[in-house]
C-alpha cells in the first residue's frame, strides 16, 4: 500500500489548489465521507463530534452539517476554543454554516469548563467523532486538547464507538513517537494512508483504518507542483555562510558558456558558494564573465586525470559535485570523470560526464555516493544501449526501471520531464518550446546541485524541473522564442520567492 507523509499530503493539497480544485472542496468532500461512516456505524442516536480550530475540526463541520440533514440523529459539536481563533477560512466558513443546520453548538475554551460542561455531552452520546487534530499537531499536547482525548478515551473504554478524522488525535502522523492518543475504534484517513498509521505504537489506537477518496486530482500527485517546492528546506536566520551549500562545477574545456550556466545558476538557486574548476584555456574567461564565482584553473586543455590531484581536495570542502557541461568527450576527460565520481558523496551528472558512465562505475560507487543523472532522450538511449520510448508510459517505466536498477536518480528531460528514484516518480510539464535554445540544461544541472546540497536528491531533482521550467515560462512571456538560457538564469530567484512565500 502506498504510504504518504504529512508533508507531501499538504503538498498535493497546495498543488490541488493551483489546479483550481479548492481546499474547501476537498473539505467539504473529507466530510461528506466521515457522514456516509458514522450513518454506516449508527442508523440513529447522538453523535457528538468534538472539533479542534484546524482543518481537521473544519472536517468535522462539514460531517456534521451533513449529518444533521439525516434523520434520526441529534448532532452536537463541541469546539476547543472560540469560534474568532478557527484557524482557516475553511474551517471558518465551515463552522459558520452550522449556524443553520440543525446542530448543538458549545465552545469550550478550558479544560476544567470541558471536563464540567461537556461531560454530560460525552456521557449522552452514542457515538463520539475525534476532529480535534490530524496532520496539523506540532509539540507537546495543551490544553484543553489534552482533557479532550482522555474525555473521548473513557467513553471508548466504556464501550462507544470513536471514529477518529484522519488520524487519531495526538497520533503523529509520520510514524515517531507521541504522549498520548484518541483510541479510535475506527480511522477514516484521507487520499492515502498516512506513514503513521502503520507505526508498531500506533495499531492499539487507530482500530480499522479505511483510506477515503476526496477527489484529490491525479495530476496534483504526479506532476510536480507549486507544492512541491514548500518541501524545501528553507534557509534559517541564524545560518553562516556555507551552510546554504558548497557546489563545485567541473566543466568546460572545449566549451565556457556551459559551466558558467550551471555556476550562475547554482548561486540563483540559493547555493552560498560555487566553486568552477575548468581546463586552463577557459579558466580565465569564465572567471571574466561574472565576479560572484570562484574560478579554479585546470592542468591541461581538457580535463584529464592528472586533474584529480587538484580536484580531491575541491570534492571534499564541497557538498554536491556538479559534472560534465561542456567538457567535450575527448578519451582522456572520460577517463577522468570515471575516476573523480568514487570520491563524490553527492553528485549530478550532465551532458559529457554521461557519456563516461558504464555499468561497472554504478556498481562501484553503490551506496557510497548519491547520484542525480540529467539526461535528455539522446542521452538517455547511450546510457540504456537502447531507444529511449516515444510514449509517455513507456517513458516512465523506462526511467523508474533504470534508476531502480542502477541506484540512481533520474531527471529524464523532454516535452514532459520524468524524475524518478526507481520507487517514486513524479512528471514535469512546466516549461516551453523556447527553452530548445543552447544552455537551459546547464541551467538546469547548476540547479538541480543547488537544491541537492539541502535536500534529498529525488525532491531536488523534481523541484529544480519544475523551477527551471517554470522560470522559462515566466521568461517566455517577454521574450519569446528569443529565450535564452540568461533569460531563464534572471527568473530563478523570483520563482524560489514564490515558493518560500507559500
Ligand atoms: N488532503 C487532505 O488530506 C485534506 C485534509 N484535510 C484535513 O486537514 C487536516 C490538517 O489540517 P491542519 O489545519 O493542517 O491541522 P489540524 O487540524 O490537524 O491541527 C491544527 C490545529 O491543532 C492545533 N494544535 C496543533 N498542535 C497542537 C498541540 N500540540 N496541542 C494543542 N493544539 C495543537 C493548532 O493550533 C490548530 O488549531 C487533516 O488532518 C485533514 O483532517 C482537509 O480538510 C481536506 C484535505
Ligand atoms: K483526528
Amino acid at each position: 500500500m502506498k504510504c504518504i507523509s504529512s508533508l507531501r499530503m499538504k503538498a498535493i493539497d497546495r498543488n490541488c489548489e493551483c489546479l483550481g480544485l479548492l481546499p474547501v472542496q476537498l473539505m467539504e468532500n473529507a466530510g461528506a465521507v466521515i457522514a456516509q461512516h458514522i450513518r454506516g456505524k449508527l442508523e440513529s442516536g447522538r453523535v457528538l463530534f468534538i472539533a479542534g480550530r484546524g482543518n481537521n475540526g473544519g472536517d468535522a463541520f462539514v460531517a456534521a452539517r451533513h449529518l444533521a440533514g439525516s434523520l434520526g440523529y441529534i448532532v452536537n459539536v463541541v469546539l476547543l476554543g472560540k469560534s474568532r481563533d478557527i484557524g482557516t477560512k475553511e474551517a471558518f466558513r465551515n463552522f459558520s454554516l452550522l449556524k443553520f443546520s440543525r446542530v448543538n453548538m458549545f465552545e469550550i475554551t478550558d479544560s476544567s469548563q470541558l471536563e464540567a460542561s461537556a461531560s454530560e455531552l460525552f456521557q449522552e452520546a452514542d457515538l463520539l467523532v475525534d476532529a480535534v487534530f490530524g496532520t496539523g499537531i506540532n509539540g507537546k499536547l495543551r490544553e484543553p486538547e489534552s482533557t479532550a482525548i482522555d474525555l473521548i478515551n473513557l467513553e471508548g473504554k466504556a464501550g462507544k464507538t470513536v471514529i477518529s478524522i484522519d488520524i487519531p488525535s495526538g497520533l503523529d502522523p509520520d510514524g515517531g513517537d507521541f504522549e498520548k492518543a484518541v483510541h479510535a475504534g475506527l480511522t477514516v484517513t484521507f487520499h492515502r494512508m498516512k506513514i503513521g498509521l502503520l507505526s508498531e505504537k500506533a495499531k492499539e489506537y487507530t482500530g480499522v483504518i479505511k483510506v477515503a477518496d476526496i477527489g484529490i486530482c491525479t495530476d496534483a500527485e504526479q506532476y510536480v507542483g507549486p507544492g512541491d517546492l514548500m518541501m524545501l528546506r528553507r534557509r534559517k536566520s541564524e545560518e553562516h555562510k556555507g551552510d546554504s551549500g558548497k557546489i563545485l562545477v567541473i566543466g568546460g574545456g572545449p566549451y565556457s558558456g556551459a559551466p558558467t550556466f550551471a555556476a550562475l545558476a547554482a548561486l540563483k538557486a540559493g547555493a552560498d558558494l560555487v566553486t568552477v574548476a575548468v581546463p586552463a584555456p577557459v579558466a580565465e574567461i569564465v572567471a571574466s564573465y561574472s565576479p560572484n564565482l570562484i574560478v579554479r584553473k585546470l592542468s591541461s586543455n581538457v580535463l584529464c586525470p592528472d586533474d584529480l590531484s587538484i580536484l580531491l581536495d575541491l570534492i571534499s570542502s564541497h557538498d554536491v559535485v556538479v559534472m560534465g557541461m561542456g567538457l567535450g568527450r575527448a578519451t582522456e576527460t572520460l577517463e577522468a570523470v570515471r575516476k573523480i565520481i568514487p570520491f563524490c558523496r553527492k553528485a549530478v551528472l550532465d551532458a559529457d560526464a554521461l557519456s563516461a558512465l558504464s555499468g561497472t562505475i554504478f556498481e562501484s560507487i553503490a551506496g557510497n555516493c548519491e547520484l542525480i543523472v540529467t539526461p535528455h532522450a539522446g542521452e538517455f538511449a547511450r546510457l540504456r544501449n537502447m531507444e529511449t520510448p516515444e510514449s509517455l508510459e513507456a517513458r516512465i517505466k523506462a526511467v523508474r526501471e533504470f534508476s531502480e536498477e542502477k541506484g540512481v536518480v533520474t531527471l529524464l528531460k523532454g516535452k514532459i520531464d520524468i524524475i524518478s528514484d526507481g520507487k517514486q516518480t513524479l512528471l514535469n510539464r512546466t516549461g516551453n518550446p523556447g527553452m530548445t535554445v543552447g544552455g537551459t540544461g546547464d541551467v538546469l544541472a547548476g540547479l538541480t546541485g543547488s537544491l541537492f546540497s539541502r535536500n534529498p536528491a529525488f525532491l531536488a531533482a523534481a523541484c529544480a524541473a519544475h523551477i527551471n521550467g517554470t522560470a522559462g515560462d515566466l521568461a517566455f512571456e517577454k521574450a519569446g522564442n528569443g529565450l535564452l538560457a540568461t533569460d531563464v538564469l534572471e527568473k530563478i530567484p523570483e520563482i524560489i520567492k514564490i515558493a518560500e512565500i507559500g
